[in-house]
């Protein structure tokens, strides 16, 4: 078999810097190396405001359990029993739904934050996982309220 000639391209930036292997680039990088940058200090990036928070929360508020009540409002809250989360989310409600009739967008949205939070402290009291509520909702997913009552059996003394 005749012997096939090796063919190398020289790179000619490995011609000029005269070394195999070093261009021109990194020679005139150890004859002055460049000044360093350092890379900005990167903030920890703010969670998405999405419902994960609902979960987060959760997880939050059962790391509290049992914890100091003088450090932890929802340690308070729980260490103070089921009627009295009961009673707390019960408020928080009637402040929420105050705000939606008098029609005060901002302060429903916040209210409805108290809500949810006030909600959340009540599952881990009573042992509800919020998984358990989300395939409540996906199984209602689709079928209309007014479906739904309609396929309820009807009590033989309504009048
Ligand atoms: N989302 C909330 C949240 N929403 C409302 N609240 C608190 O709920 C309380 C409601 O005030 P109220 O005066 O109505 O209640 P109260 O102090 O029990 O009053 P009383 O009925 O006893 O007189 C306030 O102290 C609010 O700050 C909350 N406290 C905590 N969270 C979240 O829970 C996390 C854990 O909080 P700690 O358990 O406090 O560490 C926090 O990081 C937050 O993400």
């Amino acid at each position: 078999m005749p012997k096939i000639p090796k063919i190398t391209r020289k790179n000619p930036d490995t011609k000029a810097a005269g070394k195999k292997g070093v261009t021109k680039k990194t020679a005139r990088k150890k004859a002055a190396p460049a000044a360093v940058v350092k890379a900005a200090p990167t903030l920890p990036a703010e969670p998405a405001a999405t419902a994960e928070i609902l979960d987060r929360l959760f997880n939050v508020v059962v790391s509290r359990q049992g914890t100091d009540p003088t450090v932890s409002h929802s340690a308070r809250l729980l260490s103070r029993g089921r009627r009295k989360i009961a009673q707390k989310f019960g408020e928080e409600a009637v402040e929420c739904l105050i705000e939606a009739v008098a029609g005060n967008t901002e302060e429903l949205v916040g209210e409805s934050a108290d809500v949810l939070y006030h909600l959340i402290v009540m599952w881990v009291d009573a042992g509800i996982h919020p998984s358990d509520v989300w395939a409540e909702l996906t199984r209602r997913e689709g079928t209309s309220g007014i479906a739904e009552k309609a396929s309820r059996p009807r009590d033989p003394l309504a009048v």
